[in-house]
């Protein structure tokens, strides 16, 4: 899933499916997930798409309808780093105009092996205005995080009242991540 839209969310529907991952400890491509919100049960739902190797064969269809894209690439790896910019530029063309999408820097627990610096992730995403975060999925660091924020989002826009303060992943995001190297995850 690195270099690709590692999991596309929607909130119901069809969706082809795919065997997630099976060393991790944590699974950032599940098929389901129900993510609490404010009291409200948000369930999404997860597709995986094929990983770099096998960039632009992704048929459209998979990411068209989505209303969420987690676009991840692998720290370790430059270019699935690389072809994040491809990625954006596609979903710019094929998916929903109001997609939200999440950048996330996987395999933050390898810092041995890194080559792309969080700062590089961290500027890719403002240049683009997505929320932007690295992730292990071998720790957990920030994998829920990552859902938590796609629902609150979904779930706002659903059900925006005039008078609620507006939601921003952006800021949330930022205020709830945890940085590799921190003792706490
Ligand atoms: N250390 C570490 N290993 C990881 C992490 N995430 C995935 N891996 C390992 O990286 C390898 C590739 O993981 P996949 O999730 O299959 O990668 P992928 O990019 O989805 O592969 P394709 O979609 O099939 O191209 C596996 O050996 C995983 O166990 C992580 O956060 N930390």
């Amino acid at each position: 899933m690195t270099g690709t839209p590692g999991a596309a969310a929607t909130r119901d529907g069809e969706a082809p499916e795919r065997s997630p991952p099976c060393s991790p400890s944590y699974d950032l491509t599940g098929k389901n997930k129900v993510v609490t919100v404010d009291g409200v049960r948000v369930k999404l739902q997860i597709w995986d798409t094929a990983g770099q190797e096998r960039f632009r064969s992704v048929t459209h269809a998979y990411y068209r309808d989505a209303q969420a894209l987690l676009l991840l690439y692998d720290i370790t790896n430059k270019s699935s780093f690389d072809n994040i910019r491809a990625w954006l530029t596609e979903i710019h063309e094929y998916a929903q105009r109001d997609v939200v999408i999440m950048l996330l820097g996987n395999k933050a627990d390898v810092s041995s092996e890194r080559v792309i610096r969080s700062e590089d992730g961290e500027m890719l995403a403002r240049e683009y205005g997505v929320p932007f975060m690295e992730t292990s999925a071998k720790t957990g660091m920030n994998v829920e995080l990552a859902f938590l924020a796609i629902a609150k989002e979904l779930k706002y826009r659903a059900g925006r009242q005039a008078e609620e303060p507006s939601f921003q992943i952006r800021d949330y995001v930022e205020s709830q991540k945890k940085r590799p190297g921190c003792s706490f995850l």
